[in-house]
């Protein structure tokens, strides 16, 4: 039986994008029995289990318009991983939260696309509309952020609360989405493997 494995690596520094790691963790579990999160310090602690992953999804808080400083150092201690490309062709997906309706979250999603990108991974977008009345109003329904590349979440900075309340179901739906794909895209993989060197020589 093939059995795919889904790792949810994320740095929080006062709980908020904890909350939504467990939200995504909730959602893909639906769909994938073997769902886990990871602190970056227990992904820098244990980096073969992210080896033995098929899917990593990676989330950091919004800090001064970029990932939070501990996610970075878990960025940097994978260099032995992509000066080997060891992650090359896993799946890959991300999430932030801050405390400002934009705040720059988009930021840090292009850091931790490009992250994905050059571990030579393969992106998994959004992929939820965001909601409008008939006059064309957004409404606070899902993806109430309105993004694309990643999933982005508001929270009140003094609380574990969050702006839309929707913003945590729109993280179980991604969570879902992260999971279903990795079962479309892995199971076909184990069918059909491509010899992407062998490929390249062609050109
Ligand atoms: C050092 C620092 C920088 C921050 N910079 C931003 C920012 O650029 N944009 C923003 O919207 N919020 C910013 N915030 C607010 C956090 O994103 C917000 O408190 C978030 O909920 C923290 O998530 P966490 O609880 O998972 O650490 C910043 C917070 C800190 C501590």
């Amino acid at each position: 039986m093939i059995t795919m494995k889904l790792l949810i690596i994320y740095h929080s520094g006062f709980g908020h994008t904890q909350v939504v790691a467990e939200h995504i963790r909730l959602g893909a579990s639906r769909v994938l029995p073997d769902v886990h999160l990871l602190t970056t310090k227990e992904a820098m602690e244990q980096p073969q289990l992210l080896l033995e992953a098929d899917t990593l999804v990676f989330g950091s808080p919004t800090y001064f318009g970029n990932v939070s400083a501990e996610f970075k150092q878990f960025m940097e201690s994978t260099g032995s991983a992509w000066s080997r490309q060891l992650w090359k062709n896993k799946l890959a997906a991300g999430f932030t939260n801050s405390s400002s309706v934009n705040g720059d979250k988009l930021a840090t999603l292009i850091s931790l696309s490009l992250f994905a990108a050059q571990h030579s991974m393969l992106w998994i977008s959004l992929g939820m509309m965001p909601q409008y009345d008939e006059k064309g109003r957004q409404l606070p329904e899902h993806n109430g952020m309105a993004s694309y590349l990643g999933l982005m979440t508001l929270s009140d900075n003094s609380h574990l609360e969050f702006h839309p309340p929707a913003d945590l179901l729109s993280a179980e739906l991604f969570g879902m989405r992260i999971a279903e794909i990795t079962l479309q895209v892995k199971s076909k993989e184990a069918v059909q493997p491509v010899n992407t060197l062998e490929h390249q020589h062609n050109y």
